[in-house]
């Protein structure tokens, strides 16, 4: 909460007071001049073209010169004359077009005229925004200009403080800037927030604020205010509905539009194209562009926060070569206004960004706008447009639009005189990330959970689209969509399933019996499988399966997402949605360590928990889950449920027959009189090296034995070779084989007497292996087996050791 124009210091002197008051005086002079130059005004006059030719308050002109502002544009030059003469206004121009102002000054110079000025004045003007971040644009732009001068006390209520804090700073300010939600709660809720004396209303982004996403607030918000105060309506994209006309109690509205002087409804200066591409395609034609774009100011829009993010951190771990930012409205405030900054003040960047940033958001020098998810409509498509070419400034706008998205799109754009232009991306300098962001989303679980959770909201988003001759979400290929991210196979969505189990009742008998032999072959989206799995896709699938992002076990505790919002969040971010479980799913498992049912087999209570038994296995240090028929294996055989067991121990029973560690049996003294605990110690050591040694021993006899043994059988052969002649080839090539291996075997010394050894191979270099290290050690390697080769007797105790272990490997 800021007031840019109060000077509150009050010195209760006489000499202060009569110069209050002369100060009065000559402000009531000023005012009344004022008035009778706005009666006076010719609203069909065309001449006005600078801010100096029309009558306003000596503050807002120097406040209009301090920050450059002198021209005015065309929906200033015909809105402001006639928001001064006290008309409700449905106002309608070209996005970054300078409708800011034209409501802005209005709402100071009709609020000076009618002295609504101080605490006790109460709240004069209320501007209502859809976003937190264009609020608090118009409320800076507010204070740039009003603070020269002017007395107002005014505010900005966009919610991410407490309501405490807000609450008493409320009941004082002259002008609010807000967003519909935090400003109803402040409506309902702060009981010394009085607005019956409100003046003006502005609605900015006003076919935004009125549709369906705000109408519940609004119409809410509408129940506090007197019906009897000046409204003005201002948007890139707005429509003259009757029903929202009588719904804000607007008053012979004026019209204003300055769309019809030229026949586009997007600025001149941009530069409008699209280019076909499938979904599947969308993320490395996204690369390559960025690749080709590195020295520019980019603005990229998605349909979800999830894609955003998703998109963001796998290209932010390819490291793109230029700054990247996201934007969406599950960021927390603090995160969203330093982003938002950041890239305004950027020369080259990439922003990923929702639909939260599309409309009125004032960037400057944005090179390109890309669409990479088809916007909902046209008017979204413009305002995500608008974010470049803004005030006479150049700029570029793309459109990804999937094949069967052009036809339908492009007719809607044309209505609307919308120009785009088909363009072809140079294949050329195409790069595909396919394969790292597979390679990726292996080795990081967060990232494939999030790309997990980026398909669903995508698919998401194309299902519920109101116009379906645009988005049939029939007419993807989710698979390779699901591909295109790094994920092994799409994830299940209810909402597809559900539709899958329609067809299927309407389907004859037969082909039933047909499909239900098919399905046990289904891909994870049901899909049948089109291609053969390798060994690596199966391992792939169960990479990450019992691993789960600590955000996600968050989900599974609190139906929120990380950052405390709902899952609902495709497209608007700005309103509330139901809870994506109740309509989506993807197949999971939960952490063991997170869930109460321990019975052994019991089902989980809970019917929002993904369903699975809880087994608790006796010596299996936590409750195992069983959720799969692979898992159910697992469990069913002995040997594989070894690996969850807890190593033995070696125990001693007492004459109850109680278990006890050795050491547990033996009394303190009797352990001392043995000795000091280091010479017990080397005492041991010494016993086992001894041991060691014979049957070290031991073993070089047997071995002597053994090789001895052979090369009497062999010379045996030969001999027998010799005396017999040839006899069955067949027979001969095995021998040879074995002969030759015995041979090695014997060169080799005691290096290896297991049959089943293959061949060494070249081992794959360790992640903290260096290049010198890796070859270094073929060397020593070969060292080693030569100094086996070499060790005929051992010499020391060393020798023996090594010979030992080389025989009991
Ligand atoms: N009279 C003026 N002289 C110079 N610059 C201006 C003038 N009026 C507005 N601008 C500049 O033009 C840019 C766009 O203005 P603004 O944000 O008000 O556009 P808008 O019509 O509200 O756009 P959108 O529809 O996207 O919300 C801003 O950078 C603003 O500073």
């Amino acid at each position: 909460m800021v007031a840019p124009g109060i000077t509150g210091r009050t010195r209760p002197t006489k000499v202060k007071k009569q110069a209050g008051a002369q100060k009065r005086k000559r402000e009531d002079v000023n005012v009344e001049q004022l008035d009778e130059a706005v009666a006076e005004l010719d609203l069909k006059d065309g001449s006005y073209k600078d801010f100096t030719d029309l009558p306003l308050s000596g503050a807002t002109k120097a406040g209009l010169k301090s920050a450059h502002f002198s021209m005015m544009t065309d929906i200033q030059a015909k809105a402001i004359p006639i928001a001064l003469k006290g008309h409700d206004i449905l106002g309608a121009a070209k996005t970054g077009s300078g409708k800011t102002l034209a409501f802005l000054i209005p709402v100071l110079e009709n609020l000076y005229r009618l002295q609504h000025i101080g605490p006790d004045a109460g709240l004069g003007a209320l501007i209502i925004s859809p976003t937190r971040e264009l609020a608090i644009q118009i409320f800076d732009i507010l204070r740039k200009i009003g603070k020269h001068g002017h007395m107002f006390a005014a505010g900005l209520v966009i919610g991410g403080k407490s309501l405490e804090a807000e609450r008493e700073a409320l009941t004082r300010m002259n002008i609010l800037v807000a967003t519909p939600g935090r400003i109803l709660q402040h409506l309902s809720q702060t009981v010394a927030f009085n607005v019956d004396d409100l003046k003006m209303l502005v609605l900015d982004e006003a076919d935004r604020i009125l549709d369906m996403g705000f109408q519940r607030d609004v119409d809410a918000i509408l129940e506090y205010l007197p019906k009897e105060r000046q409204t003005m309506l201002f948007s890139a994209t707005q429509s003259r509905k009757v029903s929202d006309l009588a719904r804000l109690s607007l008053h012979e509205p004026e019209y204003v539009s300055v769309h019809a002087e030229d026949k586009s409804a997007t600025p001149k200066t941009l530069q409008q194209n699209y280019f076909v591409c499938p979904v599947e395609e969308k993320l490395d034609m996204l690369w390559s562009f960025i690749q080709a774009s590195k020295k520019r100011k980019i603005l990229c829009f998605f349909s979800s926060a999830k894609m955003v993010r998703f998109v963001y951190e796998s290209f932010r771990h390819m490291q793109p070569g230029i700054p990247l930012l996201h934007l969406h409205g599950r960021q927390k405030q603090g995160a969203r206004l330093d982003v938002t900054t950041k890239f305004a003040n950027a020369k080259f960047s990439c922003l990923f960004a929702t639909d939260v940033a599309a409309r009125g958001l004032d960037f400057p020098a944005v090179d390109f706008v890309i669409q990479v998810d088809c916007p909902e409509d046209v008017d979204t498509y413009i305002h995500r447009v608008g974010r470049t070419a803004r005030y006479n400034r150049e700029g570029r706008g793309v459109l990804f639009l999937a094949p069967s998205e052009e036809e339908g799109m492009l007719r809607r754009l044309e209505a609307k005189k919308v120009p785009v232009e088909i363009i072809n991306a140079r294949q050329k300098k195409k790069q595909s990330i396919k394969s790292q962001l597979v390679h990726m989303c292996f080795r990081d679980p967060e990232l494939k959970y999030l790309a997990q959770k980026a398909f669903i909201t995508y698919t998401k988003s194309l299902y519920v689209q109101k116009d379906k001759e645009v988005f049939n979400i029939k007419n993807y290929d989710l698979e390779a969509f699901a591909a295109s991210l790094g994920l092994p196979g799409a994830p299940k969505i209810r909402f597809l399933k559900d539709d899958d189990e329609k067809k299927r009742k309407h389907q004859s008998r037969q082909e039933l019996e047909v499909s239900a032999s098919d399905d046990e072959e289904e891909e994870p989206s049901g899909k049948k499988a089109k291609t053969v799995r390798t060994k690596y896709d199966r391992m792939f699938e169960r990479q990450n399966q019992d691993v789960l992002a600590d955000h996600y076990k968050k989900l599974v505790q609190d139906g929120e997402t990380e950052d405390g919002s709902d899952e609902n969040d495709f497209t608007g971010d700005t309103q509330a949605g139901n809870d994506e479980d109740d309509f989506l799913a993807v197949k999971r498992r939960i952490p063991a360590d997170e869930e109460g049912a321990t019975a052994e087999g019991a089902e989980h209570d809970d019917p929002t928990a993904p369903k699975g038994k809880v087994i608790n296995l006796a010596g299996a240090s936590q409750p195992l889950i069983v959720d799969s028929n692979r898992r159910e294996k697992l469990l069913k055989s002995k040997k594989k449920l070894l690996k969850f067991m807890d190593m033995g121990k070696k125990l001693v029973y007492d004459d109850e027959g109680n278990a006890h560690e050795i050491y547990e049996l033996e009394d303190e003294d009797g352990f001392r009189a043995k000795g000091l605990p280091e010479e017990q110690r080397q005492k041991f050591l010494n016993a086992e090296r001894d041991a060691v040694a014979q049957a070290d021993v031991l073993d070089k006899a047997a071995a002597k034995a053994k090789r001895k043994e052979k090369a009497r059988k062999r010379k045996e052969r030969e001999k027998g070779e010799m005396d017999g002649g040839d006899d069955e080839g067949g027979v001969e090539i095995a021998d040879a084989d074995e002969d030759a291996l015995a041979n090695f075997r014997a060169d080799a010394a005691y290096s290896d007497d297991d049959e089943d050894n293959e061949q060494p191979q070249k081992q794959s270099k360790k992640w903290f292996q260096s290049d010198s290290e890796e070859e270094a050690a073929p060397s020593k390697k070969r060292k080693k087996a030569k100094s086996a080769r070499h060790v005929e007797e051992p010499q020391t105790l060393e020798d023996m050791e090594a010979l030992a272990a080389d025989l009991l490997s």
